[in-house]
């Protein structure tokens, strides 16, 4: 599709400040690894509240390409799989593979290649032309290391064919990842099936996005695995046995952003339900970021309330750890009332696309003042302009462009159905909350924090 045969979506503009109780889907992070551990589990499981979306709908289908068994269930109350592993994971015989479709996920290009590595026979990958462009080749590299026969044609990207045997000798591993935490985790999550297990050492700079890899940590023990991670920068998973389990996935607290975001840059009053009092969710930061921007943020038993109406202020954040909330902190900045700096987020240039160059160019283009830094971005609220908002197939460019639109007559979002790659419906979703008349956010009572 060339831009101009492009999809234009109008972002409405808020009439008065938002008021409205949202549900949002489920953890995209959560689902893919529960459905993962699932996969290499002695016995089935069940994946209640999980996320159906484009990322998870990419990582069943990778899944049952190795012979796993994925059932969904009837959705009365919350979306349910029902995982069978395989005796064997199946890979293909030459000439007539087993095929992975990875999309644009990194939890999909990222989490499955470990996994094919156990499957008896050869797996192909490819995904997305732009998956070509997201950092791979590290990972490859630490699969050759523990013993994973890859053939790549040297590229060090898609497509490419794992060569399957049936087991991975496992053991030590350096790596560098700098460019993606997913990296680690991907090692993590299968890990435990490797004949020595994996003990991953980090040399390198900073890892990005902790939470992540403190998810993996918490759901590879939660499925049976054990996973050292005492020391800095190294993690050691012992061989061991996963076991089958029911899996309750948590709300998507990263994509309960966009509608939070509306709250404070409406002067609004907006309740996700659901929130947890514990997470390893990267979104959780949400509560002290709004606040610094200017909500009043309460966590009760109805879910987390984001109030506006104090003003919109920009802030200095080093945003390393939690990176997937830049673009709509990004869009919030550029509507504040003063400048903001965003460090530590170097590696969103190889996520879904550039996304630091994609906000600068994008909010630029509506009359913006954004500059692009080595390591993050200059944000200087400046009154802005209706136009195109380009999204890059990255959804949460397109969430960030909506928020921009509520405040900004005429923006025109492009290829708002990109944001279906983890919010399935968010057209929708968004014009729910904006006609919310009768939808009064409760009082919040009870706070937690
Ligand atoms: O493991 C995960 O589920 C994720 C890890 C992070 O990746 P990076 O470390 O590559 O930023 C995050 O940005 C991504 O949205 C999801
Ligand atoms: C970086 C992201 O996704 P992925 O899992 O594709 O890396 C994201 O969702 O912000």
């Amino acid at each position: 599709m060339t831009s101009a045969e492009k999809t234009l979506w109008s972002a409405p503009p808020a009439s008065r400040p938002v008021t409205a109780n949202v549900r949002v889907p489920g953890s995209k992070s959560a689902t893919n690894r529960a459905l993962l551990l699932a996969a290499l589990a002695d016995s089935a499981s069940t994946v209640t509240g999980g996320l159906r979306a484009r990322d998870s709908v990419l990582m069943v289908g990778g899944l049952r390409a190795l012979g796993v068994k994925i059932e969904a269930g009837a959705e009365l109350e919350a979306p349910v799989w029902r995982v069978t592993p395989p005796e064997r994971l199946h890979g293909g015989d030459v000439g007539d593979v087993a095929k992975v479709d990875v999309g644009l996920a990194g939890t999909v290009m990222r989490f499955l290649p470990p996994v094919a590595a156990l499957a008896d026979g050869p797996v192909y990958f490819d995904g997305d032309p732009y998956a070509r462009s997201r950092p791979m080749g590290t990972l490859l590299q630490s699969l050759r290391d523990l013993g994973v026969r890859i053939d790549d044609g040297d590229r060090g990207t898609f497509p490419f064919l794992v060569e399957g045997t049936g087991s991975v000798p496992g053991g030590l591993v350096e790596l560098d990842a700098t460019a993606s935490s997913q990296f680690i985790s991907a090692l993590l999550l299968a890990g435990s099936r490797y004949e020595r297990g994996v003990e991953v050492r980090h040399v390198g700079g900073p890892i990005p996005s902790q939470p992540h890899i403190d998810m993996t940590v918490e759901f590879v023990r939660a499925a049976g695995g054990t996973v050292d991670a005492t020391e800095p920068g190294r993690w050691v998973v012992t061989p061991s046995v996963l076991r089958g389990r029911e899996w309750s996935i948590e709300p998507d607290l990263s994509n309960s952003a966009p509608f939070l975001a509306a709250a404070l840059v409406t002067g609004g009053t907006v309740t996700v339900a659901d929130w947890p009092a514990r997470t390893t969710q990267a979104g959780d930061a949400l509560r002290h970021l709004l606040r610094e921007m200017g909500a009043r943020v309460e966590l009760t038993t109805a879910g987390l309330t984001v109030s506006g109406g104090a003003g919109v202020h920009g802030m200095e954040a080093d945003l390393h750890d939690v990176g997937e909330l830049t673009p709509i902190l990004a869009a919030i900045a550029a509507l504040a009332d003063s400048p903001s700096r965003f460090t530590g987020i170097g590696h969103l240039r190889g996520h879904e696309t550039d996304r630091l160059a994609a906000l600068a160019r994008e909010i630029n283009g509506l009359g913006g003042d954004v500059v692009e830094e080595p390591d993050g971005l200059l944000i200087r609220p400046v009154p802005l302009h209706g136009g195109v908002f380009g999204t890059y197939a990255d959804h949460r460019l397109a969430t960030a462009g909506a928020l921009l639109g509520l405040a900004v007559p005429g923006v025109e979002v492009e290829d708002i159905a990109t944001t279906g790659k983890t919010l399935p419906d968010f057209p929708a979703m968004w014009a729910a909350m904006l006609t919310a008349d009768d939808h009064e956010a409760p009082a919040p009572t009870g706070a937690r924090s």
